[in-house]
């Protein structure tokens, strides 16, 4: 539940706070806690509590809590600078890498607080992948993009000592990698060509390749942010099918400027508006057809941001 702001005062009745008033184009309105409880059957992969992230004096994020199911698609849409990017890091501590933010509140995935000591980063990433905007291959060969995880974390050993020892396992890379690319649904346009630079491969191509990337080390969750934004419509609707057939497996949460596109994945949809408040969150139809925010109503219609 994301922690109401009060405007114009505490006391104000239902319908008298429920009335926007227009500041620069968005309204300010009452948050109802009701409008971020999202029940779905079974326990959530990730459980957000009471989330506040600040970078110096700003705060970015304000008191959002979410639960999100597991083997799903959810999006998180809002105006730009609403927070969208900044919430996404926080679910694999991505903003642990920007020294000027300071998180505050609780993570769990499958119970276990990733916000507390000793919590190995590289293997939360392993578990919780992500994918950016521009795709970002390695230059390397397609080949060495899917594996490069795998043999970091010694899922495949194919160093110059497991060689001279005759541990090396060719057999396990092969397998790894032709299972990533097929799960990107790249493996047909590229199975013949794995030791070609990635950097030749086209932006949609390479989008895929990255999606795979991650795939190969396998996460339980995967973070994407605007990962069609810098695509063709054709690339774009092979990232949305592909978004919609990994979310069988793995819990997809997919940062989106597109409203169509968040309508057309996802199963529940987290509304973000200025100043990092969650201000409505639940099944994407219900967020699309019957928001229950004005303000989101006044965003979704294209009346703001
Ligand atoms: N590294 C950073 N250092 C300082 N402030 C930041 C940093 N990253 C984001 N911010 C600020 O935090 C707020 C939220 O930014 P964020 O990028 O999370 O929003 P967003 O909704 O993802 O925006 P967009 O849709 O434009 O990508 C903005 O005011 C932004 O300027």
């Amino acid at each position: 539940m994301s922690n109401a702001e009060f405007k114009p005062s505490e006391q104000a009745d239902e319908q008298t706070a429920s009335q926007p008033t227009t500041v620069s184009g968005e309204s300010q309105e009452q948050l109802k806690d009701e409008w971020t409880e999202y029940d779905f059957e079974g326990a959530p992969k990730i459980s957000v509590e009471d989330l506040d992230v600040y970078y110096g004096e700003d705060h970015a994020i304000q008191s959002v809590s979410m639960d999100v199911p597991e083997n799903s698609v959810t999006a998180l849409i809002g105006p730009s600078g609403c927070g969208k990017s900044t919430f996404l890091r926080c679910l694999n501590r991505m903003n642990d890498r920007i020294n000027s933010a300071r998180v505050e509140g609780s993570v769990e995935i499958d119970g276990e607080e990733i916000y507390q000591d000793g919590v190995n980063l590289v293997e939360l990433r392993k578990r919780v992948g992500m994918v950016f905007q521009a795709p970002n291959p390695f230059p390397k060969s397609i080949r060495d993009n899917i594996a490069y995880g795998p043999r970091k974390h010694g899922d495949i050993n194919d160093g110059l000592l497991d060689k001279l020892l005759g541990r090396a396992d060719p057999d396990k890379e092969d397998e790894i990698v032709e299972r990533s690319l097929r799960q990107a649904a790249l493996w047909d346009e590229v199975s013949d060509r794995l030791d070609d630079n990635a950097l030749g491969l086209s932006g949609g191509q390479q989008q895929r390749l990255c999606i795979g990337r991650c795939l190969a080390v396998d996460p339980e969750v995967i973070l994407m942010d605007e990962p069609a934004s810098a695509l063709d419509p054709i690339a774009t609707a092979k990232i949305e099918d592909l978004i919609e057939e990994l979310s069988k497996d793995y819990t997809v949460v997919v940062v989106t400027h597109n409203m169509q596109q968040a309508a057309r994945i996802s199963d529940q949809t987290a509304v973000f508006l200025t100043g990092g408040e969650l201000v409505e969150y639940g099944e994407t139809d219900q967020i699309f057809e019957n928001p229950n925010s004005q303000r989101v109503e006044d965003y979704i219609t294209g009346k703001f941001g």
